[in-house]
């Protein structure tokens, strides 16, 4: 009984628990003689109190001021459990170890000194069997009829019944909060053993869990059990006859085998288990909230026997608190799953990426190894998801990862990064890029054999940049960026090549870097200006519209062409706040013509194919008008083919958009395009735009001139008027004309200028609209401008 387990009472002290008893005696004793009237020698009241403090269910004891037991009833006795019945004449030191003893003795000194009683003091100790003894203690002490005190009188109550109770609930409610805190299977498993070990008297807990092909089960935790037996027993098969756990697992149902000797379960079985001792051993399924069956828990016992009913529960409970771990385990692991890979082919993800090419270097480094690092990324994937289908799209996808993952040899990585971009991680040696560069090239051989979607066959090739380690980079950041560089360079080249990385395409992309720094400054600090070049109506001379044409005032360079930055900004996606300065300027500028008094002209402006995927792309149109106050039919968009053509479906369906907006929609560069004539009929556009590449050779060019006179005529099928720009002769001019084309723009009208210059000229135009100088013959029947009349 130790001295630091006992508590004491605090506020309400209860009634004397002495004078209760001798109450509850004496009521006893009335009792008792009015029930069964006895004979008078009998009916004696020391021979009541006798019996009822025999009989009694609580402990009750006197001892001497020496700690001697004097009187110590069939409860006491059974308290201490040190195996006898009467416990008169021994004192603690003859019952208990010497340290607990002496904890008990200074208390009663205590008493006897102090003349104070120690009430409810919760006392635990261990029986002589070894087991676990919770009693609830009130001593007090006892006087003479001098008052003096001689002795203790003791009322001992058990509770550890109850104390059990409490420290189930408890470890229950701990190990919940170990699985709700995440905390490892590994934790979690042997707490609840000795949760329950701790309950019930000589049993040993075992924990397995059924493996992921459902063959065989596993070891899990098992803290008290021989590692020698534990091995043994892991990747047992599930069967009919597999001990208690295999047959468990197999059944889906407690199995109890009360002697493992005799047991036909243990048949195969029994001599793992015999240099241990042990002889019974209860198994029950753990389950899954759906009924699956997860594992067993088993409790191995060194008598022979069933489980009782308390153990039998406690059976459930553990089985129970075992089934919530491993779900939230699997819950956890495959959220943790998701987050890292990919849902659609399965592989890691963007996420895990630098960690594994981190992983791959220090395992290259210890070795004195290479790593190698290739970025790839399917050519025409998106003509595959555009013209088959997602659905085919992804099956395309995963197809393709599937045949990746194939080839991978131990400590590679294939992660996909998104969309049709991968990252291959390989393992190589030292200065041997040539090997490298065999391996990919039968990487991308696999991905490049056909594939049947949708009933189609299809064919699809990767660009793949590689980046090695150490030569090209030593963080995870560096050697991605550099691989990502050398595919854009195999795209470069024409797709379907894989290209190793190389410094001077870092060179190349620094400067990349500067430039755009450049253009978001330019953007930032308004350095672009627009120039305006007239177009001509063939038939009047008369100047109808202008194309504005965008510059770039550089601070060190000097006025830019577009030709210089248009290309880039398309590609730095910087083209959208570029192209919607562009627009606003230009519907401004008209708006300011035409409220300055001008002949009122058409404003065409260059659309580029990135803007035009931009999902506000018809509301951006819509607000630079609006905020200009420009009448939509004042402004004109010119669409390039290729730009139409990336997507027909989109852009036809834009364009009406657009159309409704009541602009104007021209298709510029035509002829460098792709339109099939059929797709031509469907798009909601005004004019076509000869490119300049057509007029330049004119007339003397014989296909040139074919290629002329065919888009006017094909034009004019349309019922759409044509335009040929770069007009720089007479002589294209005239060619032209006879060939019935409606407009021209060109030098030989006027080169673009600045909005003043315009100005100026707006400002002379003759009354029927016509361009000074132009359309004016010096006969007066015809146009007969020289080159440069008008820059
Ligand atoms: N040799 C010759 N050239 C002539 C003649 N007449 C006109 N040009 C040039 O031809 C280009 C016509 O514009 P484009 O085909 O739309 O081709 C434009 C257009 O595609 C693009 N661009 C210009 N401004 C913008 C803009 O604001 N946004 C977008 N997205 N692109 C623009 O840049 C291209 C080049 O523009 P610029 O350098 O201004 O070059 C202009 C113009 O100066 C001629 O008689 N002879």
């Amino acid at each position: 009984m130790s001295r630091s387990s006992t508590q004491w009472s605090s506020e309400e002290k209860p009634a004397d628990p002495t004078s209760l008893l001798l109450a509850a005696g004496e009521r006893l004793i009335a009792e008792a003689a009015r029930r069964f009237p006895i004979a008078g020698d009998r009916h004696d009241r020391a021979y009541w109190m006798d019996a009822m403090i025999e009989e009694a269910p609580v402990g009750l004891f006197f001892k001497d001021r020496d700690g001697r037991f004097l009187i110590a009833n069939k409860a006491t006795a059974r308290h201490v459990g040190c195996g006898r019945d009467d416990l008169t004449g021994l004192t603690d030191f003859d019952i208990f170890p010497r340290e607990v003893a002496q904890v008990l003795r200074d208390c009663e000194q205590q008493i006897i000194r102090t003349g104070e009683p120690a009430l409810d003091m919760e006392e635990c100790y261990r029986d002589v069997a070894g087991r676990r003894k919770w009693v609830l203690t009130s001593k007090l002490p006892m006087r003479n009829d001098q008052g003096e005190i001689v002795g203790i009188v003791g009322i001992a109550r058990d509770i550890t019944d109850r104390k059990r109770q409490e420290a189930l609930h408890r470890g229950q409610a701990e190990i919940l909060q170990m699985i709700a805190r995440g905390e490892a299977l590994s934790e979690v498993f042997p707490a609840l053993i000795f949760l329950i070990e701790d309950q019930v008297a000589d049993v040993t807990g075992s924990i397995l869990l059924i493996d992921h092909d459902r063959q065989c089960v596993r070891h899990a935790s098992a803290p008290n059990l021989h590692p020698d037996y534990t091995r043994a027993i892991d990747g047992a098969p599930i069967g009919p006859a597999v001990g208690s756990c295999g047959t468990a697992a197999y059944r889906g149902e407690q199995v109890l085998v009360a002697d493992i000797a005799e047991d036909p379960l243990w048949a195969d079985y029994r001599h793992l288990v015999r240099p241990y001792g042990f002889r019974a051993c209860w198994s029950s399924p753990i389950r899954s909230s759906q009924g699956q069956v997860l594992g067993t828990f088993a409790l191995y016992s060194r008598t022979p026997g069933l489980p009782t009913p308390a153990c039998h529960k406690l059976l459930g409970v553990a089985t129970h608190i075992a089934g919530i771990a491993i779900e939230r385990k699997e819950a956890e692991d495959r959220i943790q799953f998701m987050a890292h890979h990919d849902a659609l082919t399965g592989l890691p993800n963007r996420g895990m990426l630098d960690e594994r090419i981190a992983t791959a270097i220090e395992i290259a480094d210890d070795e004195n190894r290479s790593v190698a690092l290739a970025f790839l990324d399917l050519d025409n994937f998106k003509l595959v998801n555009d013209s088959l289908g997602h659905k085919a799209g992804d099956t395309l996808l995963k197809t393709v990862a599937a045949r990746m993952a194939d080839g991978l040899r131990p400590g590679d990585v294939l992660v996909r990064l998104g969309g049709d971009e991968f990252v291959l991680i390989v393992s190589a040696p030292r200065r041997n890029a040539k090997g490298v560069a065999a391996r990919l090239e039968a990487v991308r051989q696999t991905i490049a054999a056909p594939v049947t979607l949708e009933g189609r066959t299809v064919q699809v090739s990767c660009s793949m940049g590689v980046a090695l380690y150490p030569e090209h980079g030593r963080t995870p950041t560096e050697l991605l960026a550099n691989a990502d560089l050398a595919m854009y360079r195999a795209k470069e080249i024409g797709r379907d090549a894989l290209h190793f990385f190389s410094n001077d395409m870092a060179i190349s992309a620094h400067e990349k870097l500067r430039q755009q720094e450049e253009l978001r400054r330019a953007i930032a600090c308004d350095e672009f200006v627009l120039h305006y070049q007239p177009q001509v109506d063939l038939r009047t001379g008369s100047v109808f519209a202008v194309e504005a044409l965008i510059r770039w005032k550089h601070p060190e360079r000097g006025l830019l062409p577009p030709g210089e930055f248009i290309p880039f900004a398309e590609e730095s996606g910087l083209i959208g706040q570029i192209g919607d300065w562009t627009l606003r300027a230009a519907c401004r500028q008209n708006k300011a013509w035409q409220d300055a008094g001008l002949p009122r002209l058409v404003v065409s402006v260059n659309v580029s194919a990135r803007q035009f995927q931009e999902i506000d792309w018809v509301e951006r149109v819509r607000s630079a008008l609006s905020d200009s106050g420009l009448d939509a039919r004042y402004l004109e968009l010119e669409l390039t083919e290729s730009l139409i053509m990336a997507d027909v479906q989109q852009a036809v369906a834009l364009m009406y958009r657009l159309e409704a907006l009541g602009v104007h929609l021209a298709i510029d560069d035509f002829g460098t395009g792709y339109s099939s004539l059929s797709a031509l009929k469907r798009f909601p556009v005004g004019r076509l735009k000869i490119d300049r590449s057509f007029v330049q050779d004119l007339p003397g060019d014989a296909d040139d001139a074919a290629i002329a006179r065919a888009v006017i005529s094909l034009a004019h099928t349309l019922q759409l008027r044509v335009i040929a720009e770069g007009v720089e002769t007479r002589e294209q001019l005239e060619f032209l004309r006879e060939a019935g084309c409606n407009e021209i723009q060109g030098f030989y009208i006027g080169r673009p200028v600045e909005a003043a210059a315009i100005e100026a000229r707006l400002n002379e135009m003759e009354p029927e609209g016509r361009w000074p100088e132009a359309g004016r013959d010096r006969s007066g029947s015809h146009l007969t401008l020289q080159p440069g009349d008008l820059a």
